[in-house]
This record gives C-alpha cells, structure tokens and sequence, in this order.
C-alpha cells in the first residue's frame, strides 16, 4: 500500500559533545546535523537523522552539502514518486551520485514511518531477531597515556564489551601496548581513520602482539588494493570502513581478501536497505560485521540499535549510551547502557519517542517540504 506522503520537515540542530572527541584528523565538541521528520495523511510521524560532520575530513559529505542534496534534489524525487516499501527510496535515489548520508537522513525517515504505520518496531521490519545486542565504546586520542587508561578503566568498569582507542603516527603500538598491559583479558581494537600506507608495514606488524580484535582503516580512505596488501601479512583482522559505500564495494574487498571484517555505518553506505543488503551479503560470505558510530544523537542511534538486531552483527558495535555524549538526548527514555547490553524497544517505529522539548531547544534552522 502506498505511503501517503504529505510533508518533509528538515531540522538544522547544534549540540554539545560532553567531551571533545579527537581522532587521526582533529577534535570535534559542537556537532550539527539534521533531524529529517516525514509525515503521511493520518498524522503518523518518521525520523531520521545525517550524519555527516560541519567539515569534510572523515568522508566528502558535510551539513551544508546534506541540505543541498536533500532539498534540491532528493526530496523533488520523494515528492515526484509513489513509495509502497521503504526498500524502493534508495532505488528512487540512484540517479544522484554518492551523497550517501543526505540519501541515508530521508531514508531513514521514511523507514521509521512505515514501521509506525504497521505497528511494529523497526528492528522487526528490517527482519532484525536480537532483543539486546552487545556494545563497545571508541575512545577519542587522548591527551597522555595516563588519561587513556583511566577514561579505558571507566569503560571497563561501566561494562563495555569492547574497548576502540582511536590511534595515528606517534599514538600507536606503544600506547596500545601500555593499554593491553594493564587490561590483558579485555577486547581491545584500534582505529587508524586511514592515517598509515604501505610504507608503515613493519610497523603495524608489531601491533600482531597484542592480540587485538581487529584495525578498523588502517589505510587510505578510498582504498582496497593496498588494504588487501597489508592484510596478506597481518595476523590482526583488518576492518573496512571509510573505504566501503556499497554492496558492490563489499563484494570486491572481500573478493581481493582487503579485510576480515566491515564495519556498516548506515550514513555511510546510502542507508537501512543497503546497510542491510551488506549485512546479508557478509552473512552469507562469513564476513564479521558491526555497526559503527558516528556520534550520533538519539535518532541515529535508534537506527543504529535497529539494524544491528540483524543477526550478522556479531561483534559488538560503537552505539553507546546517550550519557556518554550527551548532557541531554532527544529521545525520550535516552539509550541506556547496561553491561554493555542494549535492551531493544518494543515500540513501533524507532522504539523511542521524540523529546519535543530538546527538539526544539537544539533546531537552529527548520524548513518544510510540502506534497
Ligand atoms: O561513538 C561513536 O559514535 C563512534 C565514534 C567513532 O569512532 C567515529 C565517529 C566519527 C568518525 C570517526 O572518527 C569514527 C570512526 O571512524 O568510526
Ligand atoms: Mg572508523
């Protein structure tokens, strides 16, 4: 049955990050980014939320070129055709290139939508199982050592399942050494947000002694040759990241062995269909997948919970508590943490309702889209 689509409502909101986060790149504390809102006839209301940063270092996407896509292109192309399933919106979108977190923002959107229409939680109708699923934490590069293993043993103690210390030149092996050190029995990874090449092969080596679960991007951003290279010659799992989009770049990184693991970001790869067909596909081809973070605030990270109650997510992934980021989240109950264990909703849709309050005290910008 068609979705009666009858408006897109966009939302420009700025939070405060608790704490900076500083990776391979720079540091971040202000995020901005768009609440996507789509409503059909009967009142019924779908969320979604962009992902992309104010700068352009983690992928080419930012929030200014979210709402260039979004409200020059994508939404025409909502309001030009029928939707029956939420499966067709990444078809519909297939004519604009990439832009892979503006499509993933309305998709999102009119997925919550359709779940709310049925009735059923949106775990339920991506096909989802898990009613808890296991979750880690990333920690941001650190200031000393000595930070790092104290903000690690807060982890630990809170009952993260896995602790991911962001690393880059110069924050490395030692470090990492002084971690498994003091945690020997705790799994530890690392993400190099692609700051190594070729060139630092011997060096990354030496990271094969401390049994870490996997380096998540090791090399360069848009790379699967020289990932396939590296893994060749590491006993560690190499994870993609930055470097997979799509299904087609799935199949071919597995196809040249350039990693052992993927880590599936819904913004990354152009949203829930798609996030869900790299699911199956790693499924089937006995890949390791988990659902990564992008410092999301509460809707994103709804969607994050959703997907990952699809059975190949298997390691734990990087949806922590709001609290970790957040004085106050939009949603209401926030995510909450316990033992590393998120209970997923039974409510239809995301499973969480829309802090109305917060909505608007943190919406800077609002536009509305009319059918
Ligand atoms: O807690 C989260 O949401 C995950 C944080 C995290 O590790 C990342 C967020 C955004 C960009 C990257 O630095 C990074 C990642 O590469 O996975
Ligand atoms: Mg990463």
């Amino acid at each position: 049955m068609t979705i009666p689509m009858k408006q897109i409502k966009l939302r420009k909101l700025k939070m405060r990050l608790k704490d900076p986060f500083t990776t391979s790149f720079g540091t971040m504390q202000d995020k901005e980014f768009y609440i996507t809102e789509a409503i059909d006839a009967d009142g019924n209301r779908g969320f979604g939320e962009s992902v992309a940063f104010t700068s352009p270092w983690y992928s080419e996407e930012t929030v200014q070129t979210n709402l260039h896509v979004m409200e020059d292109f994508l939404i025409k192309i909502l309001q030009e055709n029928e939707i029956n399933h939420p499966n067709e919106v990444s078809e519909l979108f297939t004519p604009i290139k990439r832009n892979n977190m503006a499509k993933a923002a309305l998709e999102g959107a009119v997925w919550d939508l359709y779940a709310k229409r049925k009735g059923i939680p949106l775990a339920e109708a991506l096909g989802g199982e898990k009613q808890e699923i296991d979750v880690g934490i990333s920690i941001g590069i650190q200031p000393t050592v000595n930070d790092l293993l104290t903000t690690v043993e807060h982890y630990v103690q809170a009952g993260y399942k896995r602790i991911k210390i962001k690393i880059k030149p110069g924050w490395d092996v030692d470090v990492l050494r002084e971690v498994r050190a003091q945690f020997p029995h705790t799994p530890i990874m690392a993400d190099a947000n692609s700051a190594y090449t070729l060139k630092d092969i011997k060096h990354l080596q030496k990271l094969d002694d401390l049994n870490l679960t996997m380096i998540e991007q090791p090399l360069a951003h848009d790379d699967i040759v020289d990932h396939a290279e590296l893994q060749a010659v590491m006993k560690t799992p190499i994870c993609l990241d930055e470097s997979i989009h799509s299904l087609e770049d799935t199949r071919k990184a597995i196809q040249l062995g350039s990693c052992k693991i993927i880590n599936i970001k819904i913004g990354r790869v152009g949203g829930l269909t798609e996030a869900k067909r790299i699911h199956d596909y790693c499924q089937e081809h006995g890949i390791a997948v988990w659902c990564g973070g992008m410092l999301e605030a509460g809707v994103g990270r709804a969607h994050n919970i959703a997907l990952t109650t699809l059975t190949q997510f298997n390691l734990p992934g990087d949806t922590a508590g709001s609290s970790r980021y957040w004085e106050k989240d939009i949603i209401n109950p926030e995510v909450i943490v316990e033992n590393g264990v998120i209970k997923v909703p039974n409510k239809s849709g995301i499973g969480y309702d829309i802090d109305e309050d917060a909505l608007e005290e943190f919406t800077i910008e609002k536009k509305v889209f009319n059918f």
